[in-house]
């Protein structure tokens, strides 16, 4: 049976944790702080449970400089649970904007109701139609959640700003330019992801065409950074909202993390009523995915995994005691490890093909196909997962839609861990074809 020091997991999520912080949280899962009872055990209500969602809510705005008008909401769903609760809660502001709107230009005096019939009448119009949201659509997870949107309110409301796709032979694997985003006038977000997990597809850096001015049009950024958070630096101010699963960079499967601007939450936003959404014959989401609900709870609306919570404390405290320079530390490591392994692979193109195009690899999923067997790819990929399990590297098959290799290279990953599969990349090139 091997020890945990003998195998790198590679595997895309959930994924390696430190063990260092497993061996904490293992101790805190049986007995908290010596109060004789375990962090699983304890009530989501407790002081320590406030305490320890208040510290990791700190650390976190520290690691990643979150600006003091954003609020950090930590939910559950997962990342498909959020494909869901951004088209409810964004259409939910975009119908409250506009219902504003609406007041302001029949001009209706302070105090004075505006006769029901009509204001219905014109928000109807608007969203018939103006009402879209936006998808970049880079990869299957940005697709699931277009597809989501389209399920919850309509494919007629959902633009596809772009499909990858169309410019890469039906597959995914390079971003398309922004010169050819078509992107819809005041849509209610502009939703891309910004590392796609199975298709090894990393956007790499904040899109210009998305960056703000500071004016009233500018648009309504939602990012899903499940699989590469924390591993580099993100100009929060210019998102709306960024949400991510914990399972990989953050800590175990459990929580999901919401990282939303207060001026799409009340005051800011008026909620509208559920019978008002029902007649416009829009969506009305489920309450643990109001992110009203759960800000105004302190994501404390219902019972929370205050232990998943504690991990992911736990793993912000080992980085920011990494690296002094916090995520910019964590960047220059992902950075080098990534490269050491694109290398391997790139100096053996008999013997590998990397998926996605060189501008659009992700640092985080490093996809490839091995050819280097003369009987085939399925004898070469698994002769090489059968030769890196040997050496106990493990968690490197592909994601089932796609097949091949993947090497998930998330935080925990050591540079060691880097440096020997790398080196078992070359190896496996230079022996028997
Ligand atoms: O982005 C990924 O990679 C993921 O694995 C998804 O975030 C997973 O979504 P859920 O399974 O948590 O819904
Ligand atoms: N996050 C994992 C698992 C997703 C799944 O199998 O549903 C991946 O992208 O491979």
């Amino acid at each position: 049976m091997p020890t945990r020091e003998q195998i790198t997991y590679f595997g895309a999520g959930p994924a390696l944790l430190p063990s260092t912080v497993l061996e904490t949280a293992a101790e805190a899962l049986v007995n908290y702080n010596n109060t004789g009872l375990g962090l699983a055990e304890h009530s989501h209500r407790s002081e320590l449970a406030t305490n320890i969602l208040n510290e990791t809510k700190t650390d976190l705005a520290k690691y990643l400089d979150v600006p003091d008008d954003y609020e950090i909401l930590f939910m559950q769903g997962g990342g498909s649970g959020e494909f869901s609760a951004t088209v409810y809660n964004l259409v939910n502001v975009w119908v409250a904007r506009r219902k504003q709107k609406i007041l302001k230009e029949l001009n209706i005096p302070e105090g004075k109701e505006i006769p029901e019939d009509v204001l219905l009448k014109e928000l109807q119009k608007a969203v018939d139609e103006e009402l879209k949201v936006d998808y970049l659509v880079t990869g299957s997870w940005s697709l699931k959640a277009s597809q989501e949107a389209a399920r919850l309110i309509g494919p007629e409301h959902v633009n596809i700003v772009a499909d990858a796709r169309k410019v890469n032979d039906g597959k995914f694997g390079k971003i398309p330019e922004e010169s050819t985003w078509k992107l819809s006038k005041n849509p209610a977000m502009v939703y891309y992801c910004d590392n796609e997990t199975v298709d090894g597809v990393e956007i790499s850096g904040f899109p210009e065409v998305l960056k703000p001015t500071g004016g009233e049009d500018d648009p309504i950024v939602v990012a899903d950074m499940s699989s590469n958070i924390l591993s580099r630096r993100i100009p929060v101010k210019n998102f709306s909202l960024i949400f991510f699963g914990a399972q990989k960079n953050l800590g175990s499967t459990g929580i999901t993390v919401v990282i939303i601007k207060k001026s799409l939450l009340p005051p800011a936003v008026a909620t509208l009523a559920p019978t008002l959404l029902r007649k416009l014959g829009l969506p009305i989401g489920p309450i643990v995915f109001s992110y009203e609900t759960i800000a105004k709870n302190n994501s404390l609306y219902n019972t929370l995994s205050i232990f998943d919570v504690y991990i992911a404390g736990q793993v912000l405290k080992k980085l920011l005691q990494t690296f002094p320079d916090k995520v910019d530390g964590q960047q220059k490591l992902a950075d080098q490890k990534a490269k050491l392994i694109y290398a391997a692979l790139d100096k053996y193109p008999e013997s590998y093909k990397i998926v996605p195009d060189k501008n659009a690899r992700s640092r985080m999923n490093i996809c490839f196909r091995v050819t280097h067997l003369a009987s085939g790819i399925d004898e070469s990929e698994r002769t090489f997962l059968k030769g890196a399990t040997d050496q106990g590297l493990t968690g490197l098959k592909g994601h089932r839609s796609v097949g091949g290799i993947r090497a998930s290279n998330y935080n925990s990953i050591s540079l060691e861990g880097a440096e020997k599969l790398a080196k078992y990349i070359e190896e496996y090139a230079q022996g028997p074809k």
